[in-house]
Formats: structure tokens, sequence, C-alpha cells
């Protein structure tokens, strides 16, 4: 984030917060950014909100449901942007995969609009992208146990900790941000292992369909790991669909290099099986530049800098970045419950 925001002209690192002033001190000298634990997340946003501040928060956004709920009315009526800080969904590889995902794009000559061309045309979700209709979307974020010790805040349930809170969240938002509609209902979940109150891994299922859910067949996975054997993190999309299957590796951080497999099958109509890889890199900046330089274009619109249609259109995608971080700490919450663990709680009783 530092690092971004030394190559954007709009952005400038004018504080840092810490409980030690003198360690917040030496810190803004040398980088100049501190994030919070979870069970803070919101009890802070809220604050900068009210000090008429703009806020792009730590994921995960807050401790549970109720509180993002509050802090996205404080940041609704405030007229302020208020985002949950997924880096990895703007990064452009992962805009591509829900592209691929979702309704084809009808781009002449690539394998994409081939198989747009044989898909029923049956209205947008039922139509399906590039694997035909989804049958199944995995989401696995695994990070190896040496990377956080017994006492690290995420396994401190004071403060709002868990598996489910860290690399799971990523996976609950995946869920989403790949087919463009949100999962509708948990189906199983469990806890691999239990820490102070804080899940060591999690496993959950889920569904899609009912009411604006839109492709009842559709089964989603969470598999998130915060005690991984192997030496190096995972992170992977596996998605099958009625005409093929499409992985992609290293979806959180795609930047430092992710592989995006479409395999086809043949089709009725002569088509044979192919298999097609693909990377996208944009402009080759890491996420966090991507996120910084919308969540900077979107403050610049709201002053006016950019004219009504651009102010339009942010105020439209921050209606639905506040349902997504809703959406997304409603299916957590969920997930706690349907494991048996408690849904985390703010550290503080502040609202
Ligand atoms: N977007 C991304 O790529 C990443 C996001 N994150 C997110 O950032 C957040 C922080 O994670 P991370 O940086 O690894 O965390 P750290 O363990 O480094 O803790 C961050 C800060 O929290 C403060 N803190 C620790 N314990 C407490 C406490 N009991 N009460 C109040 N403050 C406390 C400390 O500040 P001090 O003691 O100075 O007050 C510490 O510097 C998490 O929400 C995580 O999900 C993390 C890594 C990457
Ligand atoms: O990007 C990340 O990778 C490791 C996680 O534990 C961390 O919190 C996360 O944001």
């Amino acid at each position: 984030m530092i690092w971004p925001a030394r190559r954007l002209a709009d952005v400038q690192v004018v504080g840092v917060a810490a409980r030690d002033p003198v360690r917040a001190e030496a810190y803004a000298r040398r980088h100049g950014y501190v994030a919070l634990p979870n069970g803070l997340h919101g009890e802070w946003a809220a604050a900068a909100l009210r000090a008429g501040k703009h806020v792009l928060c730590e994921k995960p956004f807050t401790a549970n449901a109720q509180e993002a709920r509050h802090v996205m009315g404080i940041a609704r009526s405030s007229g302020l942007v208020c985002r949950e800080a997924f880096h990895n969904s703007e990064h452009p590889a992962n805009k591509r995969v829900a592209e691929l995902l979702q309704a084809s794009r009808r781009t002449k000559g690539t394998v994409v609009a081939r198989i747009a061309e044989r898909t029923p045309q049956q209205g947008p979700l039922a139509r399906g992208g590039a694997i035909g209709e989804l049958l199944s979307l995995t989401a696995r974020v695994l990070i190896p146990s040496w990377a956080f010790k017994e006492g690290d805040i995420r396994f401190n349930e004071g403060l709002a900790g868990g598996t489910m809170m860290d690399a799971g969240c990523y996976c609950a938002d995946a869920l989403s941000f790949f087919p463009g509609f949100p999962p509708t209902a948990v189906t199983s979940a469990a806890a691999k292992g239990v820490l102070h109150g804080c899940d060591t891994g999690m496993e959950a299922r889920v569904a899609y369909g009912g009411k604006g859910g839109g492709a009842g067949q559709l089964v989603g996975r969470i598999e998130a790991d915060l005690r991984h054997g192997g030496l190096l993190p995972v992170t992977l999309i596996t998605a099958e669909g009625t005409r093929g299957r499409l992985t992609y590796d290293n979806f959180v951080v795609p930047f430092f290099g992710h592989q995006i497999t479409l395999a086809l099958a043949p089709d009725r109509g002569g088509q044979p099986p192919e298999t097609r890889r693909m990377s996208v890199y944009g402009s080759g900046e890491s996420n966090y530049y991507y996120q910084l330089r919308r969540f900077t274009d979107d403050v610049v619109a709201l002053r006016g800098g950019t004219g009504a249609r651009a102010l339009a259109e942010v105020e439209a995608s921050l209606q639905k970045d506040a349902a997504d971080a809703i959406a997304n700490m409603e299916l957590v919450e969920a997930i706690y419950t349907a494991a048996g663990l408690r849904p985390r709680q703010p550290t503080h009783a502040w609202f």
C-alpha cells in the first residue's frame, strides 16, 4: 500500500496510528502505515467516517454482519467512500476470470467468443460463461503453519481472530465475486482445529439459489487454513461448468505470477476439446496499486472532479460495495454458526 501511495499523485500518507505513540512514530518514520486487528476495524472505520474521512478498510470489514451494517450505514449517510480492501478483486486477472465465468463477452476471435456463440441465450445467469453453466466453485487459501505463531492476532478471539476471518474471508468474497452473485445458504461447515476459540482451518459448503440466487445447481466450497503443512501458500480457484473446467492459481496475489487454465470439453457441434492457458497482468502493477487508484478516482469523482456521469457510477458502485461487504460478513458469520463456533464480536462494545 505504501509503495503505490508514493506513485499516485492523489495520495499522500499523512499519519499512522498505534497504541504507543513512540512505536507509532518509529513505524511512521520507516513505513507510514499501520493495520488493525479485525475486532477494531469497525470501531475505527466509524471514527474515521465521523471525522469526515473516506475509508479503505482492511478485510474482513468488521467482526460480524451487524457491525458491518452499522458502519456502512454511517458511510452511506455521510456520502463518503467506504470500501472493504479486497485488493485482489481489483487486479485485472481476477476481473478477467469473473468475466470468463459470467455471461460471455463476444470478443471476436477469442475462445470465449466461440464458446459464447454455442451457448443458449436463456438470460444472463443461466447462459453461463466460458465453461457453460457453473456447477461448482471452490476457493482455497492455505497459509503455511510457519507464517503465524500461537500468539498472533489471528488466534485471538477477543480481536475477532480465526481462519475464516483471515484466509477464509478471501474465499467468502471469491464465492460471490467470481460468479457475480452471492451464495444463499451454508450447507455444511467444520473447523479443522480450534486454538483459543479461533478456528485454525475451516471447510465449508454453500448453496446458491432461491430468490435472486439465480443458479440453483451451483455448489460453492471454501477451504481455508492457517496451519497448512506445505512450505508455500496455496491460493486457488477451481470452477466446473457444463462445458469444462477453469483453474486459476494465485488468485490472492496474482501480480506475483498466476495462470488461468480453461479446459473445454468437446461439444455436439463438432468443436474439439481445447485447453487454453492465459495470464493477465494489465499494466503490471500490484493489487494494491489498482485498489488505491480506484479508491482515489472515486474520491476525486465524489468531490466533483470528473463530472456527473462518473459521480453517478461511483455512487452506484459504493452501494454495491456496501452490500458486498455486508454479505461477506453474513456468510462468514453463518459459517461460524454452522461450524458450532461463536460468531466473532467487536473487541469493544462501541455501538
Ligand atoms: N490486505 C492485505 O494484504 C493484508 C491484510 N491484513 C489485515 O490487516 C490486519 C492486521 O494484520 P497484521 O498487519 O498482520 O497484524 P499485526 O499482528 O502486525 O498487528 C497490527 C497492529 O495491531 C495492533 N495490535 C495488536 N494487538 C492489539 C490489541 N490487542 N489491541 C489493539 N491493537 C493491537 C499492533 O499495533 P500497536 O501495538 O503498535 O498498537 C499491531 O502493529 C488484519 O485485519 C489482516 O486481516 C494483513 C496482512 C495483509
Ligand atoms: O494477504 C494475506 O495473506 C495472509 C493472511 O493471513 C493475511 O491476513 C492476508 O491479508
